[in-house]
């Protein structure tokens, strides 16, 4: 048996080492090991924020394809850019996700590529401002996972300094009108990474299926919350403690927007078994290894063909 999705106000992981930073992170920490997915209010990032980053994403996806195209993932490589509608298939057997996307990577532009900006007036401050704000709040919530793991609430930090961290703006078309709303929005897959914040316009289709569970829709959010949930990453350094849980999307009947921000570590961070998730006696369910080269193992057997 699983619980339901919990709604966390997360504000007192603002100051680490009070008695409700520790309560806070006994609560996430308890839906990490169970569901794998949680919601959190008093993340920080603004309502105004939040919502001009929905602006910015619908200014996006309405421009025409071809400025669309002109920053396509294709050409930009290192996961940035525009990823055309039905491009990707989360999951093969059901075919292409009518969806289109939009991803900005981390950058100090010096170790990793400068973004690509799509060519709308004022556009750039505005997602990168989202961008930072919602990064923090992913940060945040690993001073949780350390203390819930009987860590330093510091643990973390210098592991996500430098993150492989991905922006996603997500557009699901309205099917067009008169027809039956076929395909998958996005099919079912869990996340690779270490923790996903994803916001929502309040239109339903996104499912989640805890483990020995059936597929649940996600719960209806207080508006400006984030549903969150762990990522493969994750679950790995837990040594499996921390659950990541598979999710999609159904074929919206409207028209929906979704922003996900995907926080993975720096790519030298050593993804190596926490001690307190290991049993007395026993050895670590997989060897130590960087966070880059498990990321590009799981995206080199995603975009592996035949
Ligand atoms: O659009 C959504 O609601 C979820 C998207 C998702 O799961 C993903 O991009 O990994
Ligand atoms: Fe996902």
């Amino acid at each position: 048996m699983h619980t339901a999705i919990p709604i966390i106000d997360i504000s007192p992981l603002a100051a680490r080492g009070t008695a409700q930073h520790a309560r806070v992170a006994a609560e996430v920490g308890a839906a990490c090991r169970d569901v794998g997915f949680f919601a959190i209010t008093g993340h920080g990032v603004a309502p105004e924020l939040l919502a001009d980053a929905f602006a910015a994403s619908r200014e996006f996806f309405a421009l025409d394809t071809v400025t669309k195209q002109s920053i396509a993932i294709g050409k930009l490589g290192h996961n940035r850019g525009y990823v055309d509608f039905g491009a990707e298939a989360l999951d093969e057997k059901r075919g292409a996700d009518q969806k289109e996307a939009l991803n900005f990577i981390w950058t100090d532009e010096l170790t990793r590529p400068p973004n690509a900006w799509p060519p709308i007036e004022g556009w750039r401050p505005r997602v990168q401002a989202y961008f930072d704000a919602a990064l923090a709040a992913a940060r945040m919530l690993h001073a949780a996972f350390a203390a819930d793991l009987g860590l330093p609430p510091s643990f973390f930090d210098d592991k996500i300094d430098q993150p492989m961290a991905t922006l996603r703006f997500l557009h699901y078309p309205a099917p067009a009108a008169g027809t039956a709303a076929e395909g998958i929005g996005a099919g079912a897959h869990t996340d690779y990474g270490n923790v996903t914040l994803l916001a929502t316009d309040g239109v339903a289709g996104l499912q989640v299926r805890p483990r020995n569970g059936d597929w649940i829709d996600a719960p209806a959010l207080p508006a400006g919350a984030f549903l969150c949930n762990i990522g493969d990453c994750l679950m790995r350094w837990t040594n499996d403690v921390y659950v990541s849980t598979p999710h999609r999307v159904l074929r919206p009947t409207r028209e929906r927007y979704s922003i996900a921000l995907f926080l993975d570590p720096n790519p030298d961070a050593l993804v190596s078994a926490i001690p307190s998730c290991v049993p007395a006696g026993e050895a670590p369910r997989y060897e130590p290894v960087t966070a880059q080269a498990y990321l590009q193992s799981r995206f080199d057997a995603t975009y592996k063909k035949g």
